[in-house]
């Protein structure tokens, strides 16, 4: 059951009731997993939350738009609900711009009830949430906000000198995308990425996948880890 043991509302101005923490009928929390090579399978009504992690430019957005396409996942984008937050000229756009441009992480809280805001406008079960947690802060916040944890962990394990190249070139006018703050975002990633992928690798649920090759190289050793699900 999904439910909301910490509120952080008052950091946003909505509606404290949620389809996430209104009673046994919603989400499961799958305390165990034993089997790489297995993943729960999803009843509809509960969610299937998928975590897609990796260094910045690794692929993950990437191969989420591919997972959407086969398996009819809704992509949340951590980074994108925060980009939109900026745009949207909420009073915390300023904030989270300058942690980006500095290559930090966003206070945890801002992040998680972004998500879940997301989570609960969409009318789907599946949902892959990408690049969150970017650290034990975030991954903590989104188990006592929302009370669940996710049913497979995606890691895409890329080299730093192609993550850099790939940001480098990816031209999407991005603030973060630039040798600097690439420099910081890499070495906070180091910092804070690992203790989250050892987290869920004890617990049975990380997938790792060498993230060189061509996207559909990359996509095939995706595959087969959703194969189980339809549709
Ligand atoms: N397998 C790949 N090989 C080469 N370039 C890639 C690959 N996957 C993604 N890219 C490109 O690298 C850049 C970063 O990819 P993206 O999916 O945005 O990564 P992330 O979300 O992990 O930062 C994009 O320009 C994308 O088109
Ligand atoms: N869980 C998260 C996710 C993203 N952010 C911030 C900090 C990140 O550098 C930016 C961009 O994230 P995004 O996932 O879009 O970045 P990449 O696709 O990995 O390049 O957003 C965050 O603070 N916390
Ligand atoms: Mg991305």
């Amino acid at each position: 059951m999904w439910r909301r043991v910490a509120s952080v509302s008052h950091l946003f101005s909505h509606s404290k009731s949620t389809k996430f923490n209104q009673g046994a009928s919603t989400f499961k929390i799958w305390e165990t997993f034993t089997s790489e090579s297995e993943i729960p399978t999803p009843s509809k009504g509960s969610p299937f939350v998928t975590f897609v992690l990796g260094g910045p430019g690794s692929g993950k957005g990437t191969q989420c738009a591919k997972i959407v396409e086969a398996f009819g996942f809704t992509h949340v984008s951590a980074g994108d609900l925060l980009r939109r937050e900026i745009a949207s000229g909420s009073a915390y756009g300023s904030v989270i711009l300058s942690t980006i441009r500095e290559g930090k992480i966003v206070p945890s809280q801002v992040t998680v009830e972004l998500i879940q805001k997301e989570m609960e406008s969409i009318d789907n079960y599946k949902f892959l949430i990408d690049g969150f947690p970017r650290s034990e802060e975030n991954r903590k916040a989104f188990e006592q906000t929302i009370g669940a944890e996710p049913d497979v962990v995606l890691f895409f394990d890329c080299p730093e000198q192609e993550m850099v190249k790939r940001v480098l070139n990816r031209n999407q006018g991005r603030v973060d995308d630039n040798i600097d703050t690439i420099k910081k975002r890499l070495e906070i990633f180091d910092e804070l990425n690992w203790p989250v992928i050892n987290y869920y690798s004890q617990r049975g649920k990380l997938h790792k996948i060498n993230a060189v090759g061509t996207v559909d190289e990359i996509f095939e050793k995706v595959r087969p880890i959703f194969a189980p699900l339809s549709k």
